[in-house]
């Protein structure tokens, strides 16, 4: 049998994707308008586990050329070492503005750059092909340019599974890679004329959809914002929601909110408990021959050792 060309490189982005790993946690990915810069050294002092420059949404159209500039001259000094690893983004405009090639060279072409790009309102995979095609032109050292794309709209529900596909397609002739899916619920509600209510049960279709999908291609996915910065436990109920629902992290708007959400997505201490006990319950299980047996009252296979081993390398990415 022959294998095409297309075949090989469609084996080859898959297997891209599905080695990708989850070492870099985003958590909290903590929003900073870009054009306020006390703002942006605050947030260098919170312990959020992703960091993101915004030129988007959270900036008045009349500050754009002062966000992208406060941006870039903030970039030039190097990434800030606050003791620890964590993703330093930038979120540009969207492509359908006249902002966003500016954004993307303004910070592409510097000396030192952002690890991630964040794309919003990413509709359809033409959209992903021209910022593919700008940004190779931008891009000059060989540093891999993380990628996260925005899900806001019918369309881009729509056409999530080809948005993701190609995505890994396209990172293999570029230099850059997918690593996350962001569900800009804001947008979304906007998009199909409607608004949240606090329990969210309007969008939990498409909130669940986006968590499946990023799954499906081993990317990262990051979970809506709560515009109630105030209401630290209403907050904390939705991450811990987001968390269940299987999502890695959560936008943050607030300094409040970084610490209530990056703990909703770490395992609790009961249970690491539980899935240290169960592990070591299996290896004694497996050595005498059983693949079914009881630990604390539940018939334990191997699907739950695997949720073990998960919930184990979760509490792993500190
Ligand atoms: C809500 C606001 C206006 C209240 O701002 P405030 O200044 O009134 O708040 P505060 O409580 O007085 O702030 C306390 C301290 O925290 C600082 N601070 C406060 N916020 C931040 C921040 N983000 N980053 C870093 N520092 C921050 C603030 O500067 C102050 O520091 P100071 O005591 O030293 O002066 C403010 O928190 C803010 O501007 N947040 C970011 C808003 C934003 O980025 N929105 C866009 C992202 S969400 C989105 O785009 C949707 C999505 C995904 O696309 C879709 O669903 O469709
Ligand atoms: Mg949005």
């Amino acid at each position: 049998m022959i294998i095409g060309k297309t075949a090989v490189r469609t084996v080859l982005s898959c297997y891209k994707i599905f080695t990708r790993n989850y070492n870099v946690p985003r958590r909290a990915l903590m929003y900073v308008p870009g054009d306020d810069l006390r703002k942006i050294s605050k947030s260098f002092t919170l312990n959020a586990d992703c960091i993101v420059l915004d030129c988007e949404d959270g900036v008045a159209i009349n500050q754009k050329n002062v966000a992208r500039e406060t941006i870039r001259s903030f970039l030039q000094k190097g990434k800030p070492n606050i003791g620890r690893e964590y993703d330093l983004g930038v979120r540009i405009n969207s492509l359908d503005t006249e902002f966003w090639q500016e954004d993307l060279r303004s910070c592409l072409n510097g000396e030192f750059r952002p690890d991630t790009i964040l794309l919003p309102k990413v509709d359809d995979i033409e959209t992903l092909k021209l910022f593919s095609d700008t940004a190779n032109t931008y891009i000059t050292t060989d540093k891999i340019l993380n990628l996260i794309i925005y899900i806001e709209s019918a369309k881009s529900f729509v056409n999530l599974i080809d948005i993701c596909k190609t995505a890994g397609t396209l990172s293999n002739k570029s230099k850059f890679r997918p690593v996350a899916l962001v569900f800009g619920s804001d947008d979304f509600c906007a998009n199909i004329g409607i608004t949240r209510t606090t329990d969210s049960v309007e969008i939990l279709y498409a909130r669940q959809k986006l968590v499946l999908t990023a799954k499906a291609f081993n990317l990262q996915a990051i979970d809506m914002v709560y515009i109630k910065y105030k209401d630290l436990e209403g907050l904390k109920i939705q991450s811990e929601e987001g968390a269940r629902l299987g999502y890695t992290g959560k936008q943050v708007i607030h300094p409040a909110q970084v610490p209530i959400v990056q703990e909703a997505f770490l395992p609790t201490s009961t249970q690491v408990e539980w899935a240290t006990g169960l592990l070591e319950s299996f290896e004694k299980h497996q050595k005498q021959g059983k693949g079914a047996f009881n630990y604390k009252g539940n018939m334990i296979d191997m699907p739950t050792v695997k949720q073990a081993e998960n919930i184990i390398k979760l509490s792993k990415l500190q």
